[in-house]
């Protein structure tokens, strides 16, 4: 049917036959709705795409200017920017930075604003390889929104959830890899690190480094647009961390986004020169021919030049613990001692801290509606209390419930990265249950999300230490009340047994010890550690307490995990000051004090043998596990704790008797 010329459409109201003739609503002041607001006013659709964004507050740093911001026009803000990440990006051997401008290359700008090498503008070179006569686009600092956008547009892999979280990829590793970790063995590290057998630290000298370093740095200007976040490290001001990161994907910018503290514009215009500058560029691998290195992965710490270098491996975690390698080096220094732990506080002020090697409830258990979460992994505690490093929480999701975790579950959302997740192709929901990329999926959001969240995220010092092992072995008592010398004991072990959930066969629980609860992440000897926390707990009248989230009414397969409602039923008695005060009796072997009673816990689980309905495989169960303490314990018996050898000596007897 055709048109009659005149806008009817022909029909039954003219008279002849098909539709009748669409009448147009008049309202009561006679206008027709459809033409009831102002018409737009631009001449051409790029006009009107030019009034959808308003320009945002300045943000840029100002290298070792410090206050003095304002004297400096916006372009001037713009161009000290630049080149200061120009300097960070440059070329050891060429000596020169990149040409750097900022803002999307697929974005059109106005005439870009050009950076070279440090000092020069505008100033033509003599191009010396087709690498300089290249732009690299930075992308700096940007928002959750932009870096959702960038993600979804150009990297495979990257989705909306129905929460609103960016699900995302992490590549071929899914978890960190700590044989792939170099650090940079030099005059000084060789006298003040932790080296040989059971340290996490692998030694690379400085030129292998250098080599890596060159090797991330041509990568990352090869492309056509890096991202750049500057942020902090410590919420304590005094020791604030300046951290500069440098990478290639939008998820990798948006979980340092997250998980660092995020600057507010006044601090950014002030942000002068980085204390630390991250080179993530692990979409490439490092050079197996390159001395020190036995895989394509690459993780290299240069504590002298104060840089890391990251080739081999997308998973973001990497960068988060790599900078908690730093902390625990420059912490210590400064007679601050850095945890791997998490940390909440009650209404009273009372702080607690929650250690625990992975998987055994940091995070699940700082995360407590009834009390203020200060962080939920790595934090510092000086001679003022405690301080959060970060600025985010990265949680385990595996089995994710809503009823049992609800604070984490509402967290995710528009913001935060979803880590390794299967999700519904249609509807978008996440099945929590799905371990098919891996068993380790995870969750990045900032701290604010959990709304009792402590900002700034400090507190006094610790009144509880709460040591968590997840036992699958299932002999150690959900609680227990540690004295000093088995605080020190226990910490120094940093034990938990997991079981390897996604490897077939697995079905014997594998014992972990870990010492400090992180040997992955400390740099110094772990008896350092110890001292200073016997010394702080001593000193602030700290109690101990060893809580197994693992197994209970038999090892793995016969038994069952502890149920989580049970655990923070003794949680929340510790908290309150009531278990302080119960009735105890002690254990065999290990020598624990456990409370016969603990409120809405049933008391027979209290003591572990009282749930095997096998006494003699507990038992052998027990001394099982007593051996693989003692063994691991070897190595530290040769090595003084405190001024004299009182506390060694009572350290050494606070383990297993048998
Ligand atoms: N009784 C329990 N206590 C604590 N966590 C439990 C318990 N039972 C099951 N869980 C589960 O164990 C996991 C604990 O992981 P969580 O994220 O808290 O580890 P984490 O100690 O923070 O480790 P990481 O350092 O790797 O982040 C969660 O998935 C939680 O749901
Ligand atoms: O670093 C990670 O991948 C996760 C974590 O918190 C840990 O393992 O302690
Ligand atoms: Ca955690
Ligand atoms: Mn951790």
């Amino acid at each position: 049917m055709a048109s009659n010329g005149n806008g009817n459409v022909a029909g039954k109201g003219n008279g002849r036959n098909g539709l009748p003739k669409i009448q147009t609503q008049k309202r009561q002041n006679g206008i027709c709705h459809d033409d009831s607001s102002a018409p737009v006013k631009v001449q051409t659709i790029d006009e009107l795409h030019s009034l959808q964004r308003k320009k945002s507050a300045p943000t840029t740093p100002l290298d070792g200017v410090q206050g003095a911001f304002a004297n400096f026009s916006e372009d001037e803000r713009q161009k000290q920017q630049l080149q200061s990440i120009s300097a960070s990006l440059a070329s050891l051997t060429r000596e020169t930075g990149p040409k750097v401008v900022r803002g999307d290359p697929a974005r059109r700008p106005e005439t870009p604003r050009v950076a070279h090498g440090p000092d020069h503008y505008f100033t033509p070179t003599f191009a010396a390889s087709d690498s300089s006569l290249k732009f690299t686009h930075v992308l700096y600092n940007l928002s959750p929104a932009e870096l959702y956008e960038q993600a979804i547009k150009y990297e495979k892999g990257s989705f909306i959830t129905s929460s609103g979280a960016l699900a995302t990829l992490s590549g071929a590793k899914t978890g960190r890899s700590p044989k792939d970790k170099r650090v940079v063995r030099d005059d000084v590290t060789e006298n003040e690190l932790w080296w040989g057998k059971g340290s996490p630290n692998i030694e690379m000298d400085e030129q292998t480094f250098l080599v890596n370093r060159e090797r991330a740095v041509d990568y990352l200007n090869s492309l056509e647009k890096v991202f750049v976040n500057d942020q902090f490290l410590n919420w304590d001001p005094e020791n604030r961390i300046k951290v500069r990161i440098v990478s290639a994907r939008a998820y990798h910018s948006l979980f340092m986004h997250n998980m660092c503290i995020r600057p507010s514009p006044e601090e950014l215009e002030n942000f002068g020169t980085p204390d630390f500058t991250i080179y993530n560029a692990g979409q490439f691998p490092c050079n197996r021919y390159t001395h020190y290195m036995t895989s394509s992965t690459s993780i290299d710490l240069n504590l002298g030049r104060r840089e890391m270098v990251i080739l081999g491996t997308q998973y973001a975690g990497e960068m988060k613990k790599g900078l908690f390698g730093v902390m625990h080096y420059l912490m210590p220094k400064r007679q601050i001692l850095s945890l791997h732990s998490g940390c909440n506080m009650g209404k009273d002020g009372d702080v607690a801290l929650f250690f625990g090697l992975s998987g055994t409830g940091k995070t699940t258990l700082s995360t407590d509606h009834n009390r203020y979460l200060i962080g939920d992994d790595e934090h510092c505690w000086s001679d003022k209390g405690v301080s959060n490093i970060e600025g985010g929480c990265y949680a385990k999701c595996i089995d994710l419930s809503k009823e049992k975790e609800p604070d984490i579950w509402n967290a995710i959302k528009f913001g935060t990265v979803l880590e390794n997740v299967v999700f519904d192709e249609h509807t978008r929901e996440v099945d929590y249950l799905d371990k098919s990329v891996t068993e380790n999926t995870r969750a990045a959001y900032p701290i604010e999300y959990i709304p009792n969240a402590k900002i700034p995220c400090v507190g006094p010092h610790p009144k509880n230490v709460i040591l968590l092992a997840c036992d699958a072995f299932g002999v150690l008592p959900p609680v227990s009340k540690l004295s000093l010398a088995q605080t020190m004991y226990h910490f120094i072990s940093g034990y938990t047994a997991l079981v390897a959930g996604t490897e077939e066969g697995v079905k014997e629980p594998r014992a972990t010890f870990s010492a400090c609860f992180g040997a992955a992440f400390i740099m110094l000897h772990p008896t350092k550690y110890a001292e200073m926390l016997a010394t702080k707990m001593e000193k602030h009248g700290a109690t101990g307490w060893l809580v197994n989230t693992g197994w209970s009414g038999g090892s793995y397969g016969a038994g069952s995990r502890m149920k989580l409602a049970y655990t923070r039923k003794i949680i929340d008695a510790i908290h309150s000051g009531k278990l302080l005060n119960a009735n105890y009796k002690k254990t065999e072997v290990f020598g624990l004090e456990i409370p016969t009673e603990v409120e809405g816990v049933p008391s027979e689980i209290l003591d572990p043998v009282n749930t095997w309905s096998n006494k003699k495989a507990y038992k052998e169960t027990l001394l099982k596990l007593a051996g693989l303490f003692k063994n691991n314990f070897e190595v530290f018996v040769n090595h003084k704790i405190g001024k004299d050898d009182k506390l060694t000596q009572e350290i050494l007897a606070a383990g297993p008797n048998f």
